[in-house]
Formats: structure tokens, sequence, C-alpha cells
């Protein structure tokens, strides 16, 4: 076996490192280039405007198709995506870091999608609510916003659903999350725990694991796991369940990992913010309708879709707020707004619908 604190000088771990250094030069090299580039890019786009100006996520996701197309391990698609995320976030910086509104505190899933989505570079600003990353969105103290909308096991979150029904704001984009859910305690031990605090959705995300590993507990619900980990480090007797990072920022001990019910357990978020972009090659278009109350008001808003051979990718109902059983359907479909069958569609719908508003049409989720 070879012994790392004898300097080996010939060896073939000095060789490989070598090798390594080597490529770690030209790429570093190769980084700094496309860093030149990327501004030269900014120039054309105009001097002295900001980060959002400069911000194409049409762009990058064309940019990180063509990275999933281009590998051929040994690096995984979602890490190849993830590295490449990071150069395109700092190359973007260079000009003015991008602000993207989530639900706080520090090491909530939501800060996971903005990191995902926007990488490192932006500057994350932590918000007390969902309503509130639509308000500072609006109000032009963030650039974007990242908020939850459906969970695979739980469905859609009506928060955000809701908050759609009153703001202005359009989709930009959209992020999936694996979500993995530990359970962290002061003193990392099972049999101290009497009271677990997490957010609703995670609650319900553990039902199964909670209830044999700890039938008789108060599970509480709070804001978000990120405020369930900052109480638990406040009390012995308390845990929280939260992600492995949550767990980390508050200093915690990791009682059992993976606790989630659904091994598959993911969460898909939206980028908000207030305005619309070009296709990418590969969109999904979200669509905000509202019906009269007629026979045949759901088949009117859906039939136009398959006639022109548009794809339903999901359909959700809420009531409107505008009067009594009047509802919203949120309509999501493959193809961006400016393609020509959607465009039909939607010249077609809007014909019979009582109300419609085209959210955004945006890149589908990268790995
Ligand atoms: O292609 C552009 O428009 C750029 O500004 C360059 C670049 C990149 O680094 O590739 C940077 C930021 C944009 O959001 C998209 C892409």
């Amino acid at each position: 076996m070879t012994d790392e604190r004898i300097p080996d000088k010939s060896g073939p771990l000095t060789q490989v490192r070598e090798r390594i250094d080597s490529i770690d030069k030209q790429i570093q090299e190769l980084i700094s280039e496309r860093a030149n580039w990327a501004q030269e890019v900014a120039k054309v786009k105009g001097e002295g405007l900001s980060a959002i100006d400069y911000y194409r996520p049409e762009r990058e996701a064309h940019v990180l198709r063509m990275v999933v197309d281009r590998n051929g391990g040994p690096l995984s698609d979602t890490e190849m995506v993830r590295l490449f995320r990071e150069i395109m976030s700092s190359c973007l910086a260079q000009e003015d870091p991008l602000k993207i509104g989530f639900l706080g505190p520090e090491g909530t899933f939501s800060e996971q999608a903005v990191r995902k989505h926007f990488g490192h570079a932006a500057y994350g600003l932590p918000l007390g609510s969902i309503e509130e990353v639509f308000q500072e969105v609006a109000a032009g103290h963030a650039d974007f916003g990242v908020v939850p909308v459906e969970n695979s096991g739980q469905g859609m979150i009506q928060v955000t659903l809701d908050m759609f029904l009153t703001s202005d704001a359009t989709i930009c984009g959209e992020v999936e999350l694996r979500v993995h859910q530990c359970l962290h305690s002061q003193l990392g031990r099972l049999e101290d725990i009497k009271r677990v605090y997490a957010h609703a959705q995670s609650l319900q995300q553990c039902k199964t694991w909670l209830r044999i590993n700890l039938p008789n507990v108060e599970c509480i619900a709070v804001s978000s796991n990120a405020e369930a980990a900052r109480l638990a480090r406040h009390a012995d007797e308390a845990a929280a369940i939260a992600g492995e990072t949550a767990g980390r920022v508050y200093g915690l001990k990791t009682v059992a990992k993976a606790i989630e019910d659904r091994a598959d357990n993911t969460t898909r978020f939206l980028v908000i913010g207030r305005s619309l972009f070009p296709p990418s090659g590969n969109d999904r278009t979200s669509l905000l309708i509202t019906v009269n109350d007629k026979p045949g008001a759901l088949y009117d808003i859906l039939s136009p879709f398959a006639k022109h051979g548009v794809s339903l990718n999901r359909i959700e109902s809420r009531p409107s707020h505008t009067g009594k059983w009047q509802y919203a359907f949120f309509i999501d479909v493959s193809g961006h707004i400016e393609g020509a069958a959607l465009q039909a569609a939607v010249q077609e719908i809007g014909e019979s619908a009582a109300k419609l508003r085209v959210l955004g049409s945006y890149p589908v989720a990268l790995p």
C-alpha cells in the first residue's frame, strides 16, 4: 500500500496527480476564457444594465441540454449540469448577481432549489412566507422568486397556486428537487424525543416512519423545516424533520436519514418573475383559465388542446375567489406560447373562457 505522507516523486500517484494538475490548469484557463466571452455577450446586450437584463433562461437551458447530450460519464447528468450551472452563474454574476427570493430561513429545500437553478453566485434572499416571495418579486426587491408548487406524494401546494389568482407574477422556470428528509435533534438519540417539529408537508411525507418509530410523540407543524431545526436547537427533547443542509446549518445531530415514506419523493418548484421569455426548444406553458358556469364549460377549454395537438401535462382546479362555486383551472401544457399550435388552441379557448392568463412559458426542468 502506498503511504501518501512519504513523497514519491516518480510513483504512480504522483504521475496521476500531475496529470490532474495539468487538466485543472486547462480547465481554469478555459473557464477564464469563457468568462471573458460572457462579458463580450454582456457588452452586446448593453453596458451598465442590471443583472436581470443580462439573464437569459432560455439560453441557459439550451447550454445545459447540450451538456447533457455530450455527457459520456463517468459523472452523472445531474452532476455535469450542476458544474456548468455554477460556471454560468459565475459568468453572469460578473455584472451584478441576481437577487432570488425564497422561503427561508437558510437551509430550506427552497434554498436548495434556488442553488440548483441559479447557482451559488446568485444572491439568495430568505423570506418569511410564500406570499412574501410573490410580494418581493412584484415590488422589484427580488429579481426572481422560487416557490414550491407540487410534491410527488402530496400533490399541489395550494398557497402557491392561489397567489397567482391575485398577483401578476409570471412563471420563468421550473426546478425539480429530490427531497430527502432526516430527523435531527440536539442529542442525536431517538429515545429522548418527545416532540417533532416540521413543515406540515414534511410531516405528511414521513407519516409512516413517524408512526412506526415515534408512535407517541407530539408532531407540531411550523412555517418551514429550517424553522423546525431552529426550534429543535433549543430543547433536548425536541427533534426536527428537515433536509441534511438544515440540520448542519443549525448544528444538530442526525438521528435518522431518508425517513420519507416514498423513495422517489420529489418537489417541483416554480421560478416566478415579472416578464415572459422566448422559447428554449423544450418548453412548458402554464395557463390560468376561469370558466363561466355553463354546461360543457370544461370541455370547451380542454377540447382545443386535443384539436391542435397540444399535450396536457396537468390540470388543477381551485375556487376562483371571484364568486361562489366558480373555479379557476391551472393548466400546464407542452410547448411555448409562441408556437403555432398553442397559439391556435389559446385563441379558441379565449373565445369561451371567462378569463385566460398565460402565466408563462419556460424550459422544462433539467436533471
Ligand atoms: O448567452 C448569453 O446571453 C449570456 O449572457 C451568457 C450566459 C453564459 O454564461 O452562457 C450567461 C448568462 C445568461 O443567463 C445566459 C448565458
